[in-house]
């Protein structure tokens, strides 16, 4: 009998077709009912990391459609929209900011499931189950708050004078980059046509000679793949005293990490660290080793612009910081952020389009409840949030390049995660395509080329936070 190709199958393209051989075959032999251990927050992520069958994306709230200078994808992946009533959201007039920019929310805790939305200023107060008012609420959403000048600058920054030491890479455990760091050496290999500059492992300039003569296995490189991720317990200012006396031994170098060119890692820088030095292994910060190179003007000044232009008084009408989301979530701490918000930590998260950021919650700040500032820059990303627990159904918010997220107070300690990063959506204005009010500023110095070819497949996430809390002192050297 001959198999008839329905329409539908007829349509594909060549990736999707592939996509879904690829599924065919790895979905095979699974058992059905592996689908009931998954926690709401797992079946989402598992939805929307799918290749096949591409996710429906009508559930994920998209607030740029109707700002077109915002939502400026180059077209490709086919559902690479959401819907503007994913949510539901209501938008209330307020006085003109500083910008003339008509814009301001103000949330209405009454019913289930609230949003409250405007064009340039946006509040989320979600309510996913009526007891759970307080737990989710405190996220706001800038959409294409940051300029493309700006957004530009920011990856100039992340890229060429943030991702080296003394701000520690992911790469940093496994090679040895001269001072410029690596993404400096790729310049050069660029400008220079030769790949003279081979980055050497770590492993092979140390004591074990074994090191060089291992064989390299793809699978068994720590630089390769998502983030690691493991459960902690939430940091508090009581808990300091504890925090400074944990070891944290820095990572061994991998003895499978071999020679490698500039353009061969930079696909694999993953994330540098901001400020206070974290530690991935154990998930604390280490204290007595500072604050690297502290948070760069150029983060500070947008997260600082970002909270200072949030209406906290609406944000939290009606809604209580609780003693029990941390010991340095204090009550109507929120009544000074406009002035004394001071972002000391942070990490800047490199995505490829493959890559995702699986379910999870910070904690190991010791402020629980003042703002982490997130900046998105780039290719558009899935972002979902729920609740104090996986078992919360998270909502999916598009983050696309220039917007901000704060998540502040209950929220800051709620599930979150990035399970798809769109391809093809990188804005034409990081791309090369400039007019000449979108040119790259002149203070960039080098040419734009290379970064519009790195964004073209990834991501930048700048994720700021405050570790301690306001007029807590520590007691640390500078
Ligand atoms: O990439 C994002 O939008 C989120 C990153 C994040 O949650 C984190 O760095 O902890
Ligand atoms: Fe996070």
């Amino acid at each position: 009998m001959t198999a008839v190709a329905s329409p539908d199958h007829l349509r594909l393209t060549p990736a999707q077709k592939k996509a879904r051989r690829q599924h065919l075959k790895t979905t095979k032999n699974r058992p059905t009912d592996i689908k009931e251990g998954w926690t709401p927050f797992r079946a989402a992520e598992k939805r929307f990391k799918a290749k096949w069958p591409p996710p429906d994306m009508s559930s994920v709230l998209d607030l740029h459609l109707e700002d077109t200078d915002c939502a400026s994808g180059s077209g490709g992946e086919a559902s690479q929209t959401g819907r503007r009533g994913a949510v539901d959201w209501r938008q209330i007039d307020v006085p003109v900011n500083e910008k003339g920019n008509k814009a301001y929310v103000f949330p209405r805790i009454s019913g289930m499931r609230d949003h409250f939305v405007s064009r340039m200023y946006i509040l989320i107060a979600y309510i996913i189950c009526k007891y759970m008012i307080c737990r989710l609420s405190g996220l706001v959403y800038l959409p294409g708050f940051v300029s493309s000048d700006e957004q530009r600058r920011l990856i100039h920054w992340s890229l060429k004078d943030h991702a080296k030491l003394p701000n520690e890479t992911n790469l940093d455990a496994h090679y040895l980059f001269p001072p410029g760091g690596l993404w400096d050496v790729y310049l050069k290999f660029l400008n220079d046509g030769t790949d003279e500059e081979t980055i050497q492992p770590k492993a092979s300039t140390s004591s074990s000679p074994a090191a060089s003569s291992t064989p390299y296995n793809a699978s068994a490189d720590p630089t390769s793949g998502p983030r690691t991720l493991i459960s902690n317990s939430p940091a508090s200012p009581s808990l300091l005293p504890t925090l400074l006396t944990l070891s944290t031994p820095p990572p061994a170098p991998s003895p499978n990490a071999k020679p490698c060119s500039p353009a061969a890692l930079v696909p694999k820088l993953r994330w540098a660290n901001i400020g206070w030095h974290y530690h991935w292994g154990n998930k604390q910060y280490d204290f007595t080793r500072g604050r690297g190179g502290g948070v760069a003007e150029v983060y500070r000044a947008v997260c600082k612009r970002a909270v200072q232009s949030v209406n906290w008084e609406d944000v939290y009408r009606g809604i209580a910081i609780t003693a029990d989301e941390g010991d340095g979530g204090a009550i109507e701490e929120w009544r000074t952020w406009r002035e004394d918000y001071e972002p000391d930590a942070g990490i800047v998260n490199f995505y490829q389009t493959s890559d995702t950021l699986m379910a999870h919650v910070d904690r190991s700040e010791l402020c629980a409840a003042s703002p982490l500032v997130s900046i998105s820059l780039g290719c558009t990303a899935v972002f979902l949030i729920g609740g104090p627990t996986r078992d919360t159904e998270p909502v999916p918010i598009f983050l696309r390049s220039g917007d901000v997220l704060i998540m502040s107070g209950p929220c800051r300690r709620a599930y979150h995660g990035v399970p798809r990063i769109l391809e093809d959506t990188c804005p034409a204005h990081l791309l090369g395509s400039f007019n000449s009010q979108t040119a790259p500023s002149s203070d960039q110095g080098d040419d734009w080329k290379p970064y519009a070819e790195y964004m073209r497949s990834a991501r930048i996430n700048v994720n700021v936070r405050q570790v301690f809390p306001r007029g807590f002192d520590p007691g640390l050297p500078i």
